[in-house]
């Protein structure tokens, strides 16, 4: 579904991502780990057409993602990292609005809405301005969004990020149904509990290279995701030093 190839990307001397090269297959769930900085969010956004890779390539579905982009975007749902959503419309103006860009029909556009507030339970929120949403309901509508169109491969920046473990519950499972219907999902995220609980696939990023990557048990070896993340990001750092601020102000 998805191959990167020796992608790259500088932010002047800072190699953000270094040659990383993956394969995403139809039908799984992929998930990226990586400390704060390795290249996340970089290497996704030049997956999604957001950020101009220096070198390497992208292909969708088997669409170069850059050299044929509109072909490419039709095949992606995306959920950006810093959400910037047209967020002075009401929910329900959002889905129309990202359907309607997609190229669906009013009809279908409406159809499908009301599906998808259903099943990310957002009856009560939906006619609200999404300025005033919570985090966890933005993070709801901006996925519904990024569904609509019905696209094979679903990118997702820590979906999960602010949201209650109910409603991680159900996008858990509204996902899982996606993935099962041949849909493929590609999602970051820093809860090791929920990607071995939903991905069958991680690839552990650490300073823009990717240092694992395979199926659950693979990545694992035998401990846990998050034992083998601590190891491949360089052990645990001993919290010493600081000791000021033990000598409390008062
Ligand atoms: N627009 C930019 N300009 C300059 N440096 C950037 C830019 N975007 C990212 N970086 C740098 O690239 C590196 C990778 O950042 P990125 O946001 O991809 O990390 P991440 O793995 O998503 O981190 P986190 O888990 O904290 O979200 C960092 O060193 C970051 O400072």
């Amino acid at each position: 579904m998805l191959e990167i190839t020796d992608l790259q990307k500088r932010f002047g001397a800072n190699t953000a991502v270094d040659r990383v090269s993956l394969d995403v297959r139809v039908g799984s769930f992929f998930g990226i780990v990586g400390p704060n900085g390795a290249g996340k969010t970089t290497t996704l956004s030049m997956v999604t057409g957001l950020l101009r890779p220096d070198s390497g390539s992208v292909r969708i579905h088997g669409i170069d993602a850059w050299a044929d982009p509109k072909h490419a975007k039709r095949n992606t749902g995306v959920l950006p990292d810093r959400l910037r959503l047209f967020d002075r419309l009401t929910g329900a103006q959002l889905l129309y609005y990202s359907g309607i860009l997609r190229g669906l029909d009013p009809r279908t556009v409406k159809e499908r809405s009301a599906d998808l507030v259903a099943a990310f339970a957002l009856d009560d929120a939906i006619d609200r301005l999404v300025a005033d949403y919570s985090a966890g309901m933005t993070k709801k509508i901006a996925l519904a969004c990024a569904m609509i169109h019905s696209p094979r491969l679903l990118v997702l920046d820590e979906p999960f990020e602010s949201v209650d473990p109910v409603s991680a519950a159900n996008l858990t499972e509204i996902l899982e149904r996606y993935v099962a219907g041949g849909g493929t999902v590609l999602l970051s995220s820093h809860s090791m509990d929920l990607i071995e609980r939903v991905c069958d696939s991680v690839a552990v990023v650490v300073s823009g290279r990717i240092l694992a990557s395979g199926t659950l048990d693979e990545v694992r070896g035998g401990e846990s995701l998050e034992e083998r993340f601590v190891e491949l990001a360089g052990g645990r750092k001993a919290a010493e030093g600081m000791e000021w601020l033990h000598s409390f102000s008062d």
